[in-house]
């Protein structure tokens, strides 16, 4: 079959929408031609869709899995809820239970993908579904241990830890929604986002400062998306209604709600090994989640392999098919 990656609206795979926990959840199915090995469920990040797996979703199929990937809460045609509790990682964790159950069954399992934010959350979905979730993989993101205690983020930069971050200072306020929305300024978001410049090399989005709102008019074609691709970011980002961004940054207006909940549900789920075969892609050149970070992260799992991309964040569609390699090749341990 063809593992070339997706097109906007390809017809190789359905566009499907579900009811799940009082939200409506749209994602992409795609179905093996042949018997289904497995059933995978894709998680993209921010700021990202279901598409953003398009190198991975064909290449999956052809190896005889059924893939779901939802665009997450706030994303396309996906509800966007005002209450930030419908975002938190055990909220979340329970939306992607249910959504793969209408796949699997009650009792069936899954294996679980995730990039970026996708990336938290599945390992978060590993812990709090350990008999859904049969082996998990997380592309950038490392594990964070279970919160035993919360810090506002502000203190933590201030005291000068996770400087990579300082960008969430921003996107967590009301900025970035408030200055980009409709078509042309989501378009020019994106070109920044996935690496455009200016003409002096300008950029209108770093980890230092998040939008550079001066120099998002500069800023010309990105070499990480094509015309139609970026076309497709803005028409999907578009569905949701003014100001578009309010639901995928919702996710960055979270910490306290996930500390509060991890710190209550250590009490009776204390923090624990995950039992399942698991396996970290670093990327070599991602400047928001750098390799360093996935320091020590072995001592949360019982069975983890690692791998390495030479890539920056975006590296599913950078470096798709050194990213399918190390999924195949540990989906071959996992179910032999
Ligand atoms: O903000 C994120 N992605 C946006 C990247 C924007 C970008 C655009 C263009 C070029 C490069 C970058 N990702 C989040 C994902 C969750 C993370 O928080 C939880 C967490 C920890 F704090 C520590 C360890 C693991 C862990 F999961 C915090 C970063």
């Amino acid at each position: 079959m063809d593992t070339s990656k997706l097109k906007p609206h390809d017809p190789r795979v359905k566009y499907e929408t579900k009811l799940v926990r009082g939200k409506t959840y749209s994602y992409i199915l795609g179905e093996p031609e042949g018997p289904k090995v497995d059933t995978i469920v894709l998680v993209h990040g921010w700021p990202d869709l279901a598409f953003g797996w398009r190198h991975q979703i064909p290449y999956l199929m052809s190896l005889g899995y059924q893939v779901v990937a939802p665009n997450m809460l706030g994303y396309a045609g996906t509800d966007a809820p005002e209450d930030l509790k419908h975002y938190s990682y055990k909220s979340v964790s329970d939306d992607l239970a249910e959504l793969a159950r209408h796949f699997v069954g009650q009792d069936g399992q899954i294996v679980l993908g995730g990039h970026d934010w996708g990336g938290a959350v599945v390992w978060r979905t590993a812990f709090y579904h350990p008999k859904l979730v049969k082996a998990v993989f997380s592309v950038c993101t490392p594990a964070a241990p279970m919160t035993t205690e919360y810090t506002p983020l502000e203190v933590i930069i201030g005291a000068g830890r996770l400087q990579n971050f300082k960008y969430q200072l921003q996107l967590k306020e009301t900025f970035v929604q408030d200055h980009v929305t409709g078509k042309d300024k989501l378009r020019q978001f994106f070109k920044a986002i996935y690496y455009g410049q200016g003409p002096n090399r300008e950029v209108a989005f770093n980890m230092e400062h998040g939008l550079i709102i001066e120099n998002l008019d500069l800023i010309q074609d990105p070499p990480l998306l094509d015309a139609a691709e970026l076309e497709y970011y803005v028409e999907q980002y578009s569905l949701q209604k003014a100001p578009e961004l309010r639901g995928p940054l919702n996710w960055y207006r979270t910490r306290e709600i996930n500390a509060k909940e991890e710190i209550a549900l250590g009490k009776t789920n204390p923090p624990r090994k995950l039992e399942q075969p698991a396996l970290f892609i670093a990327a070599s050149k991602d400047t928001a989640l750098p390799p360093a970070m996935s320091q020590g992260m072995e001592a949360g799992f019982k069975d983890l392999t690692r791998g390495e991309v030479d890539a920056t964040h975006w590296a599913l569609t950078q470096a798709g098919p050194e990213v399918n390699e190390l999924i195949s090749n540990w989906l071959t341990k996992v179910n032999s």
